[in-house]
């Protein structure tokens, strides 16, 4: 698992371990990790440190002051350093005496900078680490348009990217790599800052940190939480995960959402609607009622929305009256939209909604208006979908809130947030499921996985992982574009990829 700290965190286990701790002693083990990690990768570039090109961007904190420390270390191993200062009045003194020490030179200008940064073997981004507020400024900007030549390695966190939200604004500096220090940022793990950061690399510096609220499970973790059934199972104990999806105008959401529930671990799957028939011709294994929630037999969960059309309204309220886990998704989300969160009020079993951006636009209008059909203001304009997208944080937060339901927020880094505060983010998911029928399967996985009887936060988090591992299997070869239904069918792949690799002595 990959966890995640605010900066006020990280600032207050800094603060204990400086406490017991000769001076200067974390930097010197940041910039040591760093050094080390910068060393590797110029070997691997250019077989050796010596002789190689490598210019510290070093700005007026710490985060300058790693930087130099670092570079310090790789010009003692030969290698030809530059250290251009953002603001030089203020550069870190110590770091700098120790650059120079070492052979260092030191640029003003800023065309020296600018050609030095091109041609350089490796470029140190000490611009600005955990103290930063906002994105580049006009000093470090013609950095981020500049070319490069070499590997771009950011300190700490890419220079511009907010460390606790990921999220830019304006410019900020793009790395090959970033080394964080002392425990992963949330802006590292979350687009657009994790789109920033490429390999992200931990080096410990021994601070003693409080539980973490932002997590990226990995392999074992997810590996760890799969329903397995027991010897004594049957259907009913494996879970049975009811979908209300598709319309005489989505048909096709239907068979992709039991076709993602089928393969979540629920022990069976009972399909109501209006393309019952077609479910059962190409699913013989499912359950198949015409109608809706109300009248169907007996359900551990229910996922309710996608390809709903004009059914989705009755479809919501009868799944959202039975007292078991309810997935909410697509045309259930507008639906939702239009009653608010008042709708969910008189529920005790938990809810997960997944929207994408746009839907959460929607239902973040609809909290804030009382909902539409509740005769609230209606006055409020909904907040963009590409503003959402920008702070996805916030935004899965904000809805958690609003809803007091489990939130999965689609997109380019898939984060869900649990109304207690909890938030998982996805590290497996590849810009190719935005296609059309993919989010149907992930409803259909999560809600089995609910059936199963797996907590919303944790349905949710396993399927986007297992969702995003399917996509990147089902791709012929690997960055080719993918169906949904190629994605329901890697799912089991997906599957055993986790198990295999959790089974792994040292997994
Ligand atoms: N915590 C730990 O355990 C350890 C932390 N360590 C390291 O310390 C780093 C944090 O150092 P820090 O606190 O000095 O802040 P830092 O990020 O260098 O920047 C603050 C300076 O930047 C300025 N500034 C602000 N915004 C800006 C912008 N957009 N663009 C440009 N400049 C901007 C602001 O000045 P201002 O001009 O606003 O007065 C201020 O002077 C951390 O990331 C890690 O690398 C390690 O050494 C070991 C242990
Ligand atoms: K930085």
């Amino acid at each position: 698992m990959r966890s995640a700290h605010r900066v006020d965190q990280v600032r207050a286990a800094e603060a204990a371990l400086m406490a017991r701790l000769p001076g200067g002693t974390l930097m010197q083990r940041a910039a040591v990790g760093l050094a080390a990690t910068c060393a590797r990768l110029l070997t691997r570039r250019r077989g050796r440190v010596y002789g190689s090109r490598v210019v510290v961007l070093a700005g007026s904190g710490d985060n300058g002051g790693d930087a130099l420390y670092a570079g310090a270390a790789l010009a003692r191993r030969g290698a030809r350093v530059s250290a251009v200062l953002l603001a030089p009045a203020r550069a870190h003194a110590a770091g700098l005496a120790a650059l120079r020490a070492a052979g260092g030179r030191v640029v003003l200008e800023q065309e020296v900078g600018l050609a030095d940064f091109s041609r350089a073997d490796l470029v140190l981004d000490g611009i600005v680490g955990i103290g930063g507020k906002g994105g580049l400024r006009p000093e470090a900007q013609p950095y981020a348009r500049a070319g490069r030549a070499g590997v771009v390695v950011a300190v700490d966190v890419p220079s511009g990217v907010d460390a606790d939200t990921g999220e830019v604004a304006g410019a900020a500096l793009r790395a090959d790599v970033t080394v964080c220090f002392g425990t992963y940022k949330p802006g590292l793990l979350i687009d657009p800052g994790a789109s920033y950061a490429g390999a992200v690399q931990l080096v410990g510096i021994g601070l003693e940190l409080p539980a973490a609220e932002v997590v990226a499970l990995q392999h074992a973790d997810v590996a760890g939480l799969l329903p397995v059934p027991g010897a004594e199972s049957d259907k009913y104990r494996r879970g049975v995960v009811g979908v209300a999806a598709g319309s005489a105008r989505y048909p096709g959401a239907a068979l992709l959402a039991v076709a993602g529930a089928l393969r979540g671990g629920a022990g069976a799957v009972r399909y109501v609607g209006t393309a019952a028939e077609e479910v059962v011709r190409r699913f013989p294994e499912a359950l198949v009622t015409e109608g809706g929630p109300a009248g169907a037999g007996r359900v551990q969960a229910w996922v309710v929305g996608p390809g709903g059309g004009e059914g989705a309204e009755r479809a919501l309220a009868e799944a959202l009256a039975a007292d078991v886990p309810v997935l909410v998704d697509a045309d259930g989300l507008t639906e939702l939209a239009r009653l608010g969160p008042g709708a969910l009020a008189g529920r005790t079993a938990p809810t997960l909604l997944t929207p994408h951006t746009g839907e959460a636009a929607r239902l973040l209008a609809g909290a804030e208006n009382g909902g539409s059909a509740g005769g609230g203001g209606g006055g409020a304009r909904p907040p963009a979908a590409d503003e959402l997208a920008a702070a996805r944080l916030g935004t899965a937060r904000r809805l958690a809130a609003a809803y007091r339901a489990t939130v999965l927020l689609k997109g380019s880094t898939t984060v869900v947030a649990d109304p207690g505060g909890a938030v998982r983010v996805n590290p497996t998911g590849t810009s190719w499921l935005a296609t059309a029928g993919s989010g149907d399967v992930l409803a259909g996985l999560a809600g089995s996985l609910l059936a199963a009887g797996r907590s919303p936060l944790d349905a949710a988090s396993v399927a986007a992982y297992l969702h995003g591992l399917a996509a990147r299997h089902a791709a012929a070869t690997p960055g080719a574009p993918v169906t949904a239904l190629e994605v329901a069918a890697a799912l089991s792949t997906a599957w055993n990829d986790v198990r295999s690799a959790a089974a792994e002595p040292g997994a």
